[in-house]
C-alpha cells in the first residue's frame, strides 16, 4: 500500500502509535509508562510554542515516521534576542532516505523563525554532518558535554 505522510505537532495519543520506540532509534528512552509520558507531555505542553515537539505520521500504519523538538531560548543578549535549539531528530530506520528528516529540520526551523529567533542551532556527530549542511546549517564550533551519573 502508498505511504502517506503527514507532519504535525505531538499529540498525546501518539505513545500508542510508537513515538517513545522511535525514540529508541537515536538513544536509551527507559521504560516510560502511559502516566509518565502523559505528565511529561501536559508540562511541555504548558511551554506553549516554546517548546514544540514535531511529528510525521505514516498515515496507512498510523506509526510515527519521524520526529524532532525546538526550544526556544529567551536571551539578553542581540536586544532580548531569541535563539531555537534543535535536538531529538531521528527517523524510522524504514523509512530513511526520504526527505522525512529534512522535513522534520525544516518545519522546526520555520517555527524557530516564526517566534522571531536570530539563529537556530544543534549538535550532532560527524557522520550526521553531511545531513545538516543539507538542511542549510554549517558547522559553527564544537560541542562540549558533561553527563551526569
Ligand atoms: C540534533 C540531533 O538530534 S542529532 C541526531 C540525528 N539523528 C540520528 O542520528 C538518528 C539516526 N539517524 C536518523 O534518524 C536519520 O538518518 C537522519 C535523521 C540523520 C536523516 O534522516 P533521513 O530522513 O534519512 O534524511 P533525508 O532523507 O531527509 O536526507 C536529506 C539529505 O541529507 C542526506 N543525508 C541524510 N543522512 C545523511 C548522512 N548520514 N550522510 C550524508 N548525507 C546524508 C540525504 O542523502 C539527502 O540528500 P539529498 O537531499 O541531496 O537527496
Amino acid at each position: 500500500m502508498a505511504e502517506t505522510f503527514k507532519i504535525r505537532k505531538l499529540e498525546i495519543s501518539d505513545k500508542r502509535k510508537g513515538f517513545i520506540e522511535l525514540l529508541g532509534q537515536l538513544t536509551v528512552t527507559g521504560s516510560v509508562t502511559d502516566e509518565e509520558f502523559d505528565r511529561r507531555f501536559e508540562e511541555i505542553r504548558s511551554y506553549g510554542d516554546d517548546h514544540v515537539i514535531c511529528v510525521i505520521e505514516e498515515e496507512t500504519s498510523g506509526k510515527i515516521a519521524a520526529t524532532g523538538s525546538v526550544m526556544i531560548e529567551k536571551k539578553f543578549l542581540r536586544n532580548c534576542g531569541k535563539a531555537g535549539h534543535i535536538e531529538d531528530v531521528v527517523v524510522d530506520s524504514r523509512f530513511r532516505g526520504k526527505q522525512l528528516g529534512k522535513k522534520v529540520v525544516e518545519f522546526l526551523m520555520d517555527h524557530c523563525k516564526s517566534m522571531g529567533c536570530y539563529k537556530v542551532i544543534l549538535d550532532c556527530s560527524v557522520e550526521n554532518k553531511v545531513f545538516y549542511e543539507k538542511c542549510g546549517m554549517s558547522n559553527k564550533s564544537i560541542q562540549m558535554s558533561k553527563y551526569f551519573d
